[in-house]
């Protein structure tokens, strides 16, 4: 199968240069200027040439950070991985790095193969898996060294949600300690879980129930300490670090400090942060459940930071934590105690148009909106280039962007299988027009012509940012 994409302005995270792509199989084979006289003869060849005219040409957007039929909560996100990967491919995502669950007292090694069992055949994009360690003991510590030869390069440790996933400080020293070793990469959920577990038993304890509470009893501050002494644990341990969801200003302090210092340091965000705020928290009744995430959203105050830190690189990459449960089922297990609220929230869907809107706004350049939503995660992760980039070589993973359309974001009218948007009723510019995946055209015209199946495993390298 032979495709071009034809006169569009291909953007990647270096800068932005009018070329026409060229698609065979599965991968990029060649880019050429609109003059070079090229292109004529490639699409007379061509099987399908797709016309990117007045539209940019992106390299598939990477999320790094998803959450697919979860066990959590006392339920499971919402979305499947067949599902999930859908609502991907139509906001122009056409890769995701989900997080496979080692419950407590079980294996690393046979949950890998329970999330494996979960994906293989069901993904419309292709995927690859993060670990959660929650059970660091002799036997996981191992079995970290061959998640990294099975291509699952990095693992999530929590220093909230005591008694379920926490980890505690000695834990944590040895899985660093354990990366050090094998070259892997370790991602901190970085909230003191210990002191926030003594304010929502305060808070539940004064009859203070509402779902802004979440965020009332998981203060910045607890969000800072965490992160500056997961960065201590590093520093000792000399392991690089990864801050999962970054929400606040002091703890993206903690980060920049860290890396002014020359320290393997990394952070993402994520759009809830950007563009939300605890006053949709704190919305009335018992509307902010579909809010409930932790970090929680912050005052507002905190966004302008975040968006500065993306611009000095900072804050390195923008995932989504996708992880949808719905509000008339799920979210409603915690009317009367936002403490049984599961938490998370859905996105898979709008991280490319809603940093768009950053780039609109003057926050983000055009290369440096490709670089934090594609190339980095792909480097961060072990994938580039043969994801990240528009490139000879490359898998032909291409998001058409039309920057001019126009939408509005609704529950009435998304992929992802919840029942509400966090962003109802928001007016985006710009639009998704066409994605391909490997080559395959899976999103044109407003029709998904993909499938279940065709999105496969993506054994990862380790990450590209190490020194
Ligand atoms: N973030 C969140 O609230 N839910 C997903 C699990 C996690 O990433 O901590
Ligand atoms: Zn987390
Ligand atoms: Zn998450």
């Amino acid at each position: 199968m032979r495709t071009v994409v034809r006169g569009g302005l291909v953007v990647n995270a270096t800068g932005a240069a009018p070329a026409d792509v060229l698609v065979e199989g599965e991968r990029i084979a060649a880019l050429a200027a609109p003059d070079a006289g090229l292109t004529d003869g490639w699409a007379a060849a061509a099987d399908r040439v797709v016309d990117a005219t007045g539209r940019y040409v992106l390299p598939g957007g990477v999320d790094a950070h998803t959450h697919m039929e979860m066990p959590f909560g006392g339920t499971t996100s919402s979305d499947t991985f067949a599902t999930g990967t859908v609502a991907a491919a139509w906001g122009g995502t056409t890769t995701i790095v989900d997080f496979a669950v080692q419950a407590k007292g079980t294996s690393v090694l046979s949950t890998l193969d329970e999330w494996h069992a979960k994906a293989d055949g069901q993904c419309a994009v292709d995927y690859g898996f993060h670990m959660i360690v929650s059970d660091v003991n002799d036997n996981s510590l191992k079995e970290m060294d061959a998640c990294v030869a099975a291509g699952v390069s990095s693992f999530k440790l929590f220093m909230a949600y005591p008694g379920v996933l926490y980890a505690t400080d000695g834990d944590i020293l040895r899985a660093m300690r354990q990366a050090t070793g094998n070259g892997a990469l370790i991602m901190m959920h970085a909230e003191n879980g210990i002191a926030i577990d003594q304010l929502v038993a305060r808070a539940l304890a004064e009859g203070r129930t509402a779902p802004v509470e979440h965020g009332l009893t998981r203060p910045p501050e607890l969000e800072a300490e965490a992160t500056g002494r997961a960065i201590q644990l590093a520093g000792v341990t000399g392991a690089p670090l990864y801050i999962v969801h970054l929400s606040s200003a002091p703890a993206l302090a903690a980060v920049s400090q860290a890396r002014d210092a020359g320290q393997n340091v990394f952070a993402e965000t994520c759009p809830q942060y950007l563009f939300l705020s605890i006053e949709d928290l704190a919305r009335p009744g018992f509307e902010g459940a579909k809010f409930v995430c932790s970090p929680p959203l912050r005052p507002v105050e905190h966004q302008a930071p975040l968006w500065r830190g993306l611009r000095t690189n900072d804050l390195s990459v923008v995932s989504t934590d996708h992880c949808p449960f719905c509000f008339a089922e799920q979210k409603e297990l915690g009317r009367g105690d936002f403490s049984r609220i599961p938490n998370g929230m859905p996105g898979v869907e709008h991280r490319m148009d809603l940093l768009h809107q950053g780039v609109l706004a003057g926050e983000l350049s055009l290369a440096r909106w490709v670089e934090v939503a594609s190339t980095t995660p792909a480097r961060m992760f072990g994938l580039y280039p043969r994801k990240g980039v528009i490139a000879p070589g490359s898998d032909a993973d291409i998001v058409v962007y039309d920057p001019t359309a126009t939408q509005t974001l609704s529950a009435a009218t998304h992929h992802m299988n919840v029942d509400y948007s966090a962003y109802e009723g928001m007016e985006i510019t710009g639009k998704v027009d066409t994605v391909l995946s490997r080559g395959r055209v899976v999103l044109a015209d407003d029709t998904f012509t993909g499938a279940a199946g065709h999105g496969r495993f993506l054994r990862r390298d380790l990450c590209q940012y190490l020194h």
